[in-house]
């Protein structure tokens, strides 16, 4: 429970949680965790680590090494199947599509990828995920049926779903760059279902303003990836989104 509660202290604290997306087939592992570093200085609370392509292996290990070097924030795997896992992480959204189309992504990958957990000190977190339109890369590798944007009720019963099946966090999803992120009025419907229970929001974040909406909407975590490997200065950009959450 060490991750899982030092979040849950950070939102009791500070209201709200952002987090860093890193993904290992984006860079060097040496330059993974410069980003990483320079989020951390800009406030970020942990690091993901995961990509739906090209993800695993020693690229992945060498990754998460070279961040916890660097960084003494939490790493937190967010694998695209079970070859996303690293022992060297310390914990991992074991997360099912809950809106997948493919067994694989609902649960085949988790049995695969159980007994490195089992074995390692990985924390697992369990978590619901379900992919909003347009949903992205990972919407399509993943298979899923992609909940329409303008159904807010939808994205709510599937984590209502998740919350039963004894899911911790739910996290919706509009897919790595997406044009826009999930509107207010899904995450607002979703939030209202799950009430203690976590709730992340992700995809298509560029700027303060957006976050706050996500946030205001009912987001307790929010994640950015794209902006992050954009930015120029990475941390006077999390910096912003930071302070735009924050209480
Ligand atoms: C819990 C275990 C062992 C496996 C879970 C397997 C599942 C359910 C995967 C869901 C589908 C999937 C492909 C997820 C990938 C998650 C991810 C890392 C997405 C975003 O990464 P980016 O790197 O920003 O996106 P691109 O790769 O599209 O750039
Ligand atoms: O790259 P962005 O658009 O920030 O998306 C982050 C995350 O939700 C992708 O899984
Ligand atoms: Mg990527």
């Amino acid at each position: 429970m060490q991750v899982e509660a030092h979040l849950q202290k950070i939102i009791d604290q500070e209201g709200k949680v952002h987090l860093t997306l890193i993904d290992p087939a984006s860079q060097t592992p040496e330059r993974a965790a410069e980003i990483a570093l320079a989020a951390v200085k800009g406030g970020t609370d942990a690091i993901m680590i995961g990509g739906s392509t090209g993800a695993s292996g020693t690229l992945l290990d060498e990754t998460v090494i070279k961040i916890k070097e660097k960084v003494d924030v939490p790493t937190i795997l967010f694998p695209g199947s079970s070859a996303g896992l690293s022992r060297y992480a310390d914990a991992v959204f074991f997360m099912s599509l809950l809106n997948s189309r493919d067994l694989g992504y609902v649960i085949t990958n988790q049995v695969l990828g159980a007994p490195l957990v089992y074995q390692s000190q990985i924390e697992p977190i369990s978590m619901a995920y379900l992919i909003v339109e347009p949903g992205g890369t990972v919407g399509w590798v993943g298979d899923a049926k992609l909940i329409p944007r303008k159904k807010p009720e939808l994205a709510a019963v599937y984590a209502l779903a998740g919350k039963y099946l004894g899911m911790h966090y739910t996290y919706l999803e509009a897919g790595s760059g997406a044009d826009k992120p999930i509107n207010p009025e899904m995450i607002g419907a979703v939030k209202k279902v799950l009430g203690e229970n976590k709730l992340i929001v992700g995809g298509g974040i560029r700027d303060a303003e957006a976050a706050k909406l996500c946030v205001s909407a009912g987001a307790d975590m929010i994640v950015t990836g794209t902006v992050l490997e954009e930015a120029r200065d990475v941390t006077a950009k999390v910096a912003d989104l930071v302070s735009a959450i924050k209480r």
